[in-house]
């Protein structure tokens, strides 16, 4: 973890496909960090997304760090697959991987960061074990399987349990938020503790989206510059 501002992440869930080389080059306009690429298999959760074409595509229209999230059964299997389409970053689901040490290890023999995701009603203390071997832990704001859901409130407080852990481990992991953020909710979710911020359909819907970016990424700073 090596900033203090707030890192929006866009996620391509959202974006037109048709046109998603232009959608991204409109987020490079507003200078994201990082760009968010989900990977739904219809197993894990309800829904199918796209694959590894489609995020070598997206990581061959920008230099952002491309920041993999699977949410697919058996993601060992695939992980050579993402790392070849260049992901910078990938991150697995707790409730997806028995073995969860082996997981991560298996990333990090990529040399690329490993993060490990949690749904809403999975415990935060199922990632006690990893604290200390990951680069991102990603808590769930929503079910995954859907863009455009509703924010689950009980989130702010899972932040805050969260980034005391961090300390209390003495880790250096970023947590990332990823479910319903948008520019009404942002400010809350950095000031509960999030440094990382993924959103979909607030970027993408709307009607300019370098504006929005810069709009949710300022409101995002000051829920940072908040915290005691
Ligand atoms: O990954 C998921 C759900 O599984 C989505 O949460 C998207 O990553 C963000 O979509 P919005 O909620 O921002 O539309």
């Amino acid at each position: 973890m090596d900033s203090n501002q707030p890192i929006l992440a866009p996620s391509i869930l959202a974006a037109d496909y048709t046109r998603l080389g232009a959608e991204i080059a409109k987020c490079d306009q507003a200078d994201i960090k990082w760009l968010h690429c989900d990977i739904m298999d219809g197993h894990f959760v309800p829904n199918i997304s796209y694959g590894p074409a489609v995020v070598a595509a997206a990581s061959r229209s920008t230099s952002a760090f491309i920041d993999v999230h699977l949410m697919i059964e058996n993601p060992d299997d695939y992980i050579q697959a993402f790392v070849d389409a260049g992901a910078d970053q990938i991150t697995v689901h707790q409730e997806a991987c028995p073995h969860l040490h082996r997981t991560i290890q298996t990333i990090h023999s990529h040399d690329i960061s490993a993060g490990v995701a949690i749904n809403p009603a999975t415990s935060l203390h199922v990632l006690e074990p990893v604290l200390n071997d990951i680069e991102l832990a990603l808590v769930m704001s929503v079910n995954p399987g859907f863009g455009g859901q509703s924010f689950i409130n009980t989130t702010y407080n899972r932040l805050q349990h969260l980034r005391d852990m961090r300390e209390q481990y003495n880790a250096n992991f970023y947590i990332e938020v990823d479910g319903g953020v948008n520019p009404d909710n942002i400010q809350k979710v950095t000031h509960a503790g999030a440094d990382v911020l993924v959103a979909g359909s607030a970027v993408f819907k709307a009607p300019n989206i370098p504006k929005r970016i810069n709009e949710l990424r300022k409101r995002a700073q000051s829920g940072r510059e908040m915290i005691a």
